[in-house]
């Protein structure tokens, strides 16, 4: 096969510029997929039958499925304001892309079954997560989340670990607001689950302790894989309050 470097300008050459208008329709649910879109930038609705479940905020990517696993489109998508899009046809991300998906799996394969949260899946659902997860490495220190920012993806820790931190918001303006510990996750746990299922605001900081391996899942694809363990998400988040009653006497900075 061809060295990396040149898979990626192959990648780059056959990326062609897609501008849209306010109520364009990208890709219509049920039609047969022709593209693979990046975006560069503008805001899009993804509209599953009809019903809005969900927004790219001038990031991400979208058209893979049906060119991953050979289905109709599973969604619509519909620009709601004027922007531009990188589209990449059928054959080439076939060539180029999904070939890249046999090695992640053998790669993650091991890992994401051994992740605790992921354990009430069906392996083949488990195999869709490894096909659109991310990785990110951090070293020592670094912040991975900053708490009061608006949230779009979800982590599990690889490897390493990393240290989760919150400033109290009902004490914001007490001179002793410093950060406090809250817990550590390392291998197989996974955190940022919290603003995307309550739809708020990062409630705590998140730091690499030690140098960090990440897997990262996008927002719309935890909506999509995710679904059937927000339960058991749902029930981890009532011992955060016990926890914040512990540390501030109080769980008033998870509530609004
Ligand atoms: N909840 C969702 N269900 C289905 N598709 C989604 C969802 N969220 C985002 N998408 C994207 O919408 C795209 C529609 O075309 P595809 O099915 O090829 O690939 C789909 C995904 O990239």
């Amino acid at each position: 096969s061809l060295p990396l470097q040149e898979q990626f300008s192959e990648v780059l050459d056959a990326m062609f510029e897609h501008r849209v208008q306010p109520t364009d329709h990208v890709i219509d649910q049920g039609d047969d997929g022709d593209n693979f879109y990046v975006i560069e930038r503008g805001l899009f609705d993804i509209v599953v039958m009809g019903t809005t479940v969900g927004q790219y905020n001038n990031k991400g990517s979208f058209g893979e499925l049906a060119l991953m696993y050979n289905t109709p489109r599973a969604a619509t998508i519909v620009a709601t304001n004027e922007g531009a899009l990188w589209g990449l046809d059928r054959a080439t991300f076939r060539r180029l892309i999904l070939k890249n998906n046999a090695k992640k799996r053998k790669m993650y394969e091991t890992f994401i079954e051994s992740v605790p949260l992921l354990k009430s899946l069906e392996a083949n659902e488990r195999m869709k997560i490894v096909d659109v997860l991310g990785s990110k490495q951090f070293p020592d220190g670094e912040r991975i989340i900053t708490q009061g920012e608006k949230a779009d993806c979800f982590y599990i820790v690889e490897s390493g670990e990393v240290k989760i931190m919150m400033k109290s918001k009902t004490k914001a303006d007490h001179a002793d607001n410093v950060e406090v510990e809250l817990t550590r996750c390392s291998r197989g746990h996974y955190f940022g689950e919290l603003a995307l299922v309550t739809n708020k605001p990062r409630a705590a900081s998140v730091y690499a302790e030690g140098p960090v391996k990440l897997v990262v899942i996008d927002i719309q694809a935890f909506e999509r894989l995710l679904g059937s363990c927000k339960e058991i998400m749902k029930r981890n988040i009532s011992h955060y309050e016990e926890q914040l009653v512990a540390l501030f006497g109080s769980s008033m900075d998870l509530r609004d």
